[in-house]
């Protein structure tokens, strides 16, 4: 993809940058091969070619001693559960579900995915295109499968374009996600909270579950998904989202997105986790404020050989698919109702100030910020109003918060 494009779409978090996507990975469609967003008459000019002069005293100044001294870091590969755990917000839990369920969630998903579209939104004013498939389902419980304004949410999952109303969990689909429930509980249980995760409880008691799962299907070594992180319109802040693989390994890579604060003084690592199939990836709070992910294009394949067939008297063929589910939470408090809207009444999307959050060591002290921003560009052919605003939870009549529960400050 065109190198441009890319740091464009990569580059989402701040308020003005509302016309890029959250699900960033592109692929310019139809013909549009040598797409440059930013080619421009002048720049290419033969002035503009030519090379630009330089001072003698900036040849002759030795470069800035803070630069030089911050070692770059080497990728990380991140090849078990502790390692993960040490290293990012995530923890991974192998063989996660039964290996027949997981087989058999395998195969109806690729059987689903058959009707699958790839994700289209404008770039500037250009039509781009998911370099995979992707669907989302919302789950009979809970009460949200009834309500209507969710089909406006779940569209915002296709960046704002209008698509059919989710699908409902599938059968696999709902016992998986039983026991992914129990193991996202554990991890509550054993992790520090953040105050303005949410802070009520589920129906039979739970501190998170699963209403929602948006799906991705990535055929082949190049099918892919860019740097990004997710939106947290109705996640809300800290979200945990509990990401299952199944079928062909691909590498799951992460970078921190450093702190403006801190740019002189460290450089962003990129971890790379081999999600095998039945792995449960829990990206955990401030994985999507820290971090951004991304599943590349890869130079080989391990294709997959299924345990069990789709059918007891079919054969068991390789396959080159991986399918990701990722359950989430939209928390009652983020409710489409509630969504802001910008001037062109499109439902605004909330992230988080990824650069100007607080460095290492201060982020008890001071809390990130989050942005609501005009998300229209993404389908009104690259136009939109541009508005931004900071969320102020608590204005906004958000909570409850895990910060307001009683004892939540002694035990930080
Ligand atoms: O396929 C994956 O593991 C990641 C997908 C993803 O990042 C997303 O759906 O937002
Ligand atoms: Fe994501």
């Amino acid at each position: 993809m065109n190198r441009r494009l890319q740091a464009v779409a990569d580059s989402h978090q701040a308020p003005q940058a509302s016309t890029s996507s959250a699900r960033n990975s592109v692929s310019p469609t139809k013909r549009d091969v040598s797409y440059d967003p930013y080619a421009s008459s002048s720049s290419a000019s033969p002035k503009a070619s030519a090379s630009p002069k330089k001072s003698l005293l900036d040849v002759l100044r030795p470069p800035s001693p803070t630069k030089a001294a911050i070692p770059r870091l080497a990728p990380l590969t991140l090849t078990n559960p502790a390692m993960v755990a040490k290293h990012v917000p995530c923890t991974m839990h192998l063989n996660v579900l039964p290996p027949e369920l997981a087989c058999s969630l395998f195969h109806a998903m690729v059987q689903e995915s058959q009707g699958w579209c790839r994700n289209q939104w404008y770039l500037f004013d250009r039509m781009v295109e998911s370099p995979h498939k992707t669907s989302f389902f919302v789950r009979h419980k809970d009460r949200v499968e009834g309500d209507k304004s969710y089909e406006e949410a779940a569209s915002m999952w296709y960046n704002g374009r209008p698509n059919p109303p989710p699908k409902d969990f599938l059968p696999e689909m709902e016992a998986a996600c039983e026991i992914i429930e129990r193991v996202v509980s554990e991890q509550f249980a054993l992790r520090k909270r953040y105050p303005l995760e949410w802070g009520g409880k589920g129906p039979d008691g739970q501190l998170w579950r699963a209403n929602f799962a948006a799906s991705n299907c990535y055929t082949g070594r190049n099918e892919s998904v860019g740097f990004h992180s997710d939106q947290l319109t109705y996640l809300g802040p800290y979200a945990t989202i509990a990401s299952l693989s199944l079928g062909t390994t691909r590498t799951f890579r992460l970078r921190e997105t450093i702190p403006k604060e801190e740019t002189s003084t460290r450089q962003a690592q990129t971890f790379n986790i081999p999600l095998a199939h039945n792995s449960l990836t829990i990206m955990h709070a401030t994985c999507q404020e820290y971090f951004k992910h991304s599943v590349p294009p890869q130079p080989a394949l391990d294709v997959f050989r299924p345990l069990f067939p789709p059918e007891p008297d079919m054969p068991n063929e390789p396959s080159n698919i991986r399918i990701n589910l990722t359950f989430r939470f939209y928390r009652p408090d983020f409710h489409p109702s509630s969504i802001p809207r910008c001037k062109c009444n499109v439902p605004m999307i909330l992230r988080p100030d990824m650069k100007g959050r607080p460095k290492k060591g201060d982020e008890q002290r001071r809390e990130i910020k989050y942005w609501w921003t005009c998300y229209a560009a993404a389908q009104n052919e690259g136009k939109g109003c541009n508005l931004w605003k900071v969320m102020d939870a608590r204005a906004e009549g958000r909570g409850p918060f895990v910060g307001d529960q009683p004892g939540f400050l002694e035990s930080v």
